[in-house]
């Protein structure tokens, strides 16, 4: 059974300037592959390409050459049906719920409206049954659907964007910095739950973080980037404990000595 979503060899420039051109390479081959239900977290700094990367494998750019296999097909050459299953098994969570919902709808309706594109339940009745359960996954309570995006919380608002996402039935989310503008005992709830779902529904995580704690606790593997470039890749042990690229020493260099898992200390807090 091919890996759940693999990229290989993958490259996307920009070029700039009129002149003078210039082009960057935003992302320059890179590969690694998704494990299933497991996560695969990747890290590096500002402007080292990790959203160039979600934004390919979503399929809101191309790459400039290289291929990215989702269950060893080729996402660029997806037909229209191809196409919309793969953007409900594969759903994308930002950083900042509340530019995640509509404004202008309430959460019920945003929750019914995504079901309904994507043909899921018989009815609005069954639709809302599977509501309410899904509610109930990520701790949110009901009474909130009949507010609008800017009536809930932060963290209320992320548990709402995950609810969303799970309705849609994935396989994999792509999570780019989905806690980083919650505080930090929000952040420790979201990624227990964002853990427990993984073990409960088995699915599949990268998770795109510059946070070196939460990297640690979610990740089974790792990949470091650098400039475009994949520059160290391996179990999260590997690259924690033993790393061997010079920028990956620098980057854990403050963690050498980490024993516990940080966030469980957090979910105290
Ligand atoms: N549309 C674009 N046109 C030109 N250059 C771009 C474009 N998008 C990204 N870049 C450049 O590509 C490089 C990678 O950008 P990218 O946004 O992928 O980095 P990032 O790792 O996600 O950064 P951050 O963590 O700050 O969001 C940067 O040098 C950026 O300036």
């Amino acid at each position: 059974m091919p890996d759940v979503l693999e990229l290989r060899d993958v490259c996307r420039d920009f070029s700039h300037g009129v002149f003078r051109a210039r082009t960057v390479h935003a992302v320059d081959h890179v590969s690694f592959s998704l494990e299933r239900g497991k996560t695969f977290g990747l890290v590096g700094n500002s402007g080292c390409g990790k959203t160039t990367l979600s934004r390919m494998i979503t399929r809101l750019i191309r790459p400039t050459s290289g291929q990215i296999l989702f269950e060893g097909e080729d996402i660029a050459a997806l037909g229209r049906g191809a196409g919309k299953a793969y953007h409900r098994r594969v759903q994308m969570i930002f950083q900042n719920p509340e530019a995640s919902l509509d404004p202008t709808m309430k959460v019920r309706d945003s929750l019914l409206e995504a079901m309904e594109i994507h043909s899921l339940g018989e009815n609005r009745e069954a639709r809302m049954e599977k509501i309410q359960r899904t509610l109930k996954q990520v701790g949110v309570p009901e009474h909130l659907l009949s507010r609008y995006p800017h009536q809930v919380s932060g963290g209320e608002g992320q548990r709402l964007v995950i609810c969303r996402a799970l309705l849609l039935e994935p396989e994999v989310l792509l999570l780019d910095e989905p806690t980083s503008m919650l505080d930090v005992s929000v952040q420790a709830h979201i990624m227990n739950i964002l853990r427990d779902l993984q073990r409960e529904l088995g699915l599949t995580y990268l998770y795109i973080t510059h946070d070196i704690e939460l990297l640690g606790w979610i990740s089974h593997a790792i990949g470091v980037m650098q400039r475009g470039k994949l520059v160290e890749t391996g179990s999260r042990d590997q690259v924690m404990e033993a790393p061997r690229h010079p920028y990956t020493k620098e980057l854990f260099h403050s963690y050498s000595h980490w024993e516990q898992p940080p966030v469980s200390k957090r979910r105290s807090l």
